[in-house]
């Protein structure tokens, strides 16, 4: 297992130095904002002689999203809060870019680091704007661009400022909320988010809309993310790479989804993703052009359903279903580039089961 990824692609999202960002927010235009994390053989041994991580090392590419998975009690959140200082580790490092974080001022750490938790923990008696203004106003920011950083914000994440500005928390849905939290956190754009269970306190369809919209603010803000949850389809869904951990705080594997899938590294992953692992092989599995059967000569039947050529195959299996068709129009662009079949998508072959 390789907790290094060898693609590290954190030279080219390299933040500028911390200095250079002044109050934590003013960066060069067009300069990325995000660290890489590096935990270093980390351990973490609560008071009560409870060893919640051992010997954890991990490295997380700038302007990626990781995520930690991994069965009730295995250490997820005490990573997290380790990240951030809310924990001290008992030994090794973390490091943000080149940065030990246990050497840096835990206040100002937590200001260049945003920390969504379930449930936000909005403050209940400020307005929308209010709470996104947080860590502005600890910042010392003048008014008027506390507003527009809340307003911009409140945008990116799908929320009308002159709607929902004003509101107190209480008046909005979970969702809603969840968003306003993200907006908080990134309110000061900080070079690491952290995200423990985010969206775990809505339910399922407000959860996959808000996921789905989480990913393209990502596209645009790209920060450095480590995200916990329990939900192993949140994980692929959302994780540039996922992290396994199992009691103890072990790394029992540190992949991109499609390799966790395909290829678990132990008898633990493999049983912790599930048998159902083929339904989400589909989803992480791209429709390739050699997938295809050809145009067909005679005219084409315009009644097939379409799906675009580079989305899943759990997406093309789901329109094969829901249309009640045997094939569907594959398309680059809007021109048919050809067709695929349900029979195909479930004849193809991964490669055998290294684990036993
Ligand atoms: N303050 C503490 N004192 C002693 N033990 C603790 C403390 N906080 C956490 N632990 C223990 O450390 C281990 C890891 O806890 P942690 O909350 O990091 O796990 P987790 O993977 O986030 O769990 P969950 O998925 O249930 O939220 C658990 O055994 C937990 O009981």
């Amino acid at each position: 297992m390789n907790a290094t990824p060898e693609d590290d692609s954190a030279a080219s999202h390299r933040s500028a130095p911390y200095g250079d960002s002044g109050d934590g927010a003013t960066r060069a235009a067009g300069t990325p904002s995000a660290a890489s994390i590096r935990l270093d053989g980390v351990r973490k041994q609560y008071p009560d002689g409870t060893v919640a991580v051992n010997k954890l090392s991990l490295s997380v590419p700038a302007g990626e999203l990781v995520v930690l998975i991994g069965p009730s009690g295995c250490g997820k959140s005490t990573v997290l809060r380790m990240i951030n200082r809310l924990i001290e580790p008992s030994a090794g490092r973390i490091l943000l870019d080149d940065e030990d974080v246990t050497e840096t001022d835990p206040v100002q750490l937590r200001r260049r680091i945003g920390y969504v938790i379930q449930n936000v923990g909005l403050f209940p008696h400020q307005t929308v704007q209010a709470n996104v203004g947080t860590v502005p106003r600890l910042l010392g920011w003048s008014r008027s661009r506390i507003r527009s950083r809340s307003d911009e914000l409140l945008d990116l994440v799908g929320l009308d400022p002159s709607r929902f500005g004003r509101r107190y928390p209480h008046e909005l849905s979970g969702g809603q909320r969840q968003r306003v939290g993200v907006a908080r956190a990134l309110a000061a754009d900080p070079v690491v988010l952290l995200m423990d269970e985010p969206f775990s306190a809505v339910d399922p369809i407000a959860r996959a809309r808000l996921q789905e919209e989480f990913l393209r603010l990502q596209e645009e803000v790209r920060k450095t993310i480590v995200l916990v949850t329990h939900d192993l389809d949140e994980a692929v869904r959302l994780g540039d790479r996922i992290a396994i951990l199992s009691q103890g705080g072990r790394l029992e594997q540190y992949d991109s989804p499609a390799t966790l899938l395909g290829e678990p590294a132990s008898s633990f992953v493999r049983e912790f993703v599930g048998a159902d692992r083929g339904i989400r092989r589909l989803a992480v599995t791209p429709i390739t052009r050699d997938l295809l059967n050809p145009l067909p000569t005679t005219p084409l039947p315009g009644s097939l359903p379409r799906v675009a050529l580079g989305s899943s195959l759990y997406d093309a299996l789901a329109t094969l279903l829901t249309t009640n068709a045997d094939e569907t129009w594959v398309t680059e662009g809007s021109e048919p580039v050809g067709l695929l079949s349900r029979h195909r998508i479930l004849s193809i072959d991964y490669p055998a089961d290294p684990v036993g």
